[in-house]
C-alpha cells in the first residue's frame, strides 16, 4: 500500500490555478524527488502536502489517513526549508530540543532523542553553540536534526542545498543519502539540481506548469523520457534534437531523413510501424550517443566550444542546418574549436513524434 496518496490535487490563488490536477503516490521508506522548472509548482505542491498551504481540490492521504484538509501539526510531518529557520538567540541544542520542550516531552526522552539526531547528522561537538557560530553546512544540519528528532512519518525537503557552495552541497547530498539510508523515512524532496535528483530519488516526479509530465526512476527517465519535454528537462548535459521526417516505412525498419545528414538513415524497431512517409518527427541524442567516426559519418557538425572536464571532453557543436549538438568524448585532443566534426550514433536516436511524445521503444 502506497504511504503518501496524492489524487488530483488542484491549488488555485484566486483565479489561476497553479496546481492542475497532480497524482502521484510515495511508498514507506521511498525517496521522491520534484524536479520542474521555476515556478511550475514544486514548491506549491510541498506547502500542500505539509498543509501550509490549503488545497482547492483533490485529496491527499498519508498512512492511509485522510489529511488533506487536516492542520500541519495532525499530519505528522517535518519540512526543512532551504532558510534553516533557526533561532539565533538559542543554542544548537535547544534549537533542536525546541518543539518537543513545548510540547512538554519528558527532559530525558529529549536529551536521547538530540543526541541521537545529533549522533546521525555528526554535530555532538556544536551542541553548545549559537547558530552564528555555524557554517551554511552545519546549520543546516541542525535544521534537519529539528526534523528527526519530531520522529516525522514524512519529511520534506525544500531545495535544503540551494544556499549551500558548490563542495558543500556535494558534501551534503552524500549526507543526505545516508540519513535517508540509516532512517529509512519516506522523504519528499524539491530541488532545481540535477545531480541531486538523479542520485537521490527513488523516483523522481517531473513538473511542468502545474502538471505531471512523469514520474519514473531516474534510470527510467534518462532512458526512457515519455517525451520531448522530460528528454530535455533530465540529464546533463541536455539531450539534442535533430529535425527528421520520414522518407519510407518498410518492415520493421523507417528511413529518416534529417537536414543535419548526409544521406537518410535507417532505424529499426516494432514502433517503427506506426509511422507514416512524410511524418515529422525529432531524433534525441545524449551526450554519449554521438562518436566521432571519420569513416562511415553520418552528419558533420562544426566544434563552437569545447570543455576540458578532466576524464571527459563536452564538445558543443552546430550542424548544418544551424542544431545545437553536445556529445563526450574521452578524447581531449579530439576537437579543435572551428573544425567540422565527422559524427555517427553510438547508440540509437530516440524518436518523437509531432505532438513531442516518445515514439521509440523503452530501452533496457
Ligand atoms: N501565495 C501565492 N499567491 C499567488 N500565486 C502564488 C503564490 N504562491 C505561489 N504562487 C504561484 O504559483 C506558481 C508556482 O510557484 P512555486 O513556488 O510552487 O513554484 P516552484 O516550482 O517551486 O518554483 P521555483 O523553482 O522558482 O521555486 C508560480 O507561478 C507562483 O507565482
Amino acid at each position: 500500500m502506497s504511504f503518501l496518496k496524492i489524487e488530483q490535487v488542484r491549488k488555485r490563488f484566486g483565479a489561476v490555478e497553479t496546481i492542475k490536477g497532480v497524482s502521484f503516490e510515495a511508498a514507506k521508506g521511498e525517496f521522491v524527488v520534484f524536479v520542474g522548472p521555476s515556478g511550475c509548482g514544486k514548491s506549491t505542491l510541498l506547502r500542500m502536502i505539509s498543509g501550509l498551504e490549503e488545497t482547492s481540490d483533490g485529496r491527499i492521504l498519508i498512512d492511509g489517513e485522510d489529511l488533506t484538509h487536516a492542520d500541519p501539526a495532525e499530519r505528522h510531518v517535518a519540512m526543512v526549508f532551504q532558510s534553516y529557520a533557526l533561532f539565533p538567540h538559542m543554542s544548537v541544542y535547544d534549537n533542536i530540543a525546541f518543539g518537543m520542550q513545548i510540547n512538554k516531552v519528558p527532559k530525558a526522552e529529549i536529551q536521547a532523542r538530540v543526541m541521537e539526531a545529533a549522533r546521525i547528522l555528526q554535530i555532538e561537538p556544536l551542541l553548545a553553540r549559537r547558530p552564528k557560530q555555524l557554517s551554511g553546512g552545519q546549520r543546516q544540519r541542525v535544521a534537519i536534526g529539528r526534523a528527526i528528532v519530531r520522529k516525522p512519518k514524512l519529511f520534506l525537503f525544500d531545495e535544503p542545498l540551494s544556499n549551500l557552495d558548490a563542495e558543500l552541497r556535494t558534501q551534503m547530498r552524500v549526507e543526505i543519502a545516508k540519513l535517508h539510508r540509516e532512517i529509512g523515512a519516506t522523504m519528499i524532496y524539491v530541488t532545481h539540481d540535477q545531480v541531486e535528483a538523479m542520485t537521490l530519488a527513488d523516483r523522481i516526479v517531473v513538473l511542468r506548469n502545474g502538471e505531471v509530465e512523469q514520474v519514473g526512476s531516474p534510470t527510467e527517465l534518462y532512458d526512457n523520457p515519455a517525451n520531448l519535454f522530460v528528454a530535455g528537462f533530465i540529464g546533463n548535459p541536455r539531450m539534442s534534437f535533430l529535425d527528421g521526417v520520414v522518407e519510407s516505412v518498410s518492415g520493421g525498419a523507417a528511413r529518416i531523413a534529417s537536414p543535419a545528414f548526409a544521406e537518410p538513415q535507417t532505424i529499426s524497431g516494432p514502433f517503427v510501424r506506426t509511422l507514416v512517409p512524410g511524418e515529422s518527427v525529432t531524433l534525441g541524442l545524449r551526450p554519449e550517443a554521438l562518436h566521432i567516426d571519420a569513416g562511415a559519418p553520418v552528419l558533420t557538425a562544426k566544434v563552437e566550444i569545447t570543455e576540458n572536464l578532466g576524464g571527459s571532453t563536452l564538445i558543443h557543436a552546430r550542424t548544418s542546418d544551424g542544431r545545437a549538438l553536445t556529445l563526450a568524448t574521452p578524447d581531449r585532443a579530439a576537437a579543435r574549436e572551428g573544425s567540422l566534426l565527422p559524427l555517427a550514433f553510438a547508440a540509437a536516436p530516440h524518436l518523437f513524434g509531432a505532438d513531442g511524445k516518445r515514439l521509440s521503444a523503452p530501452i533496457g
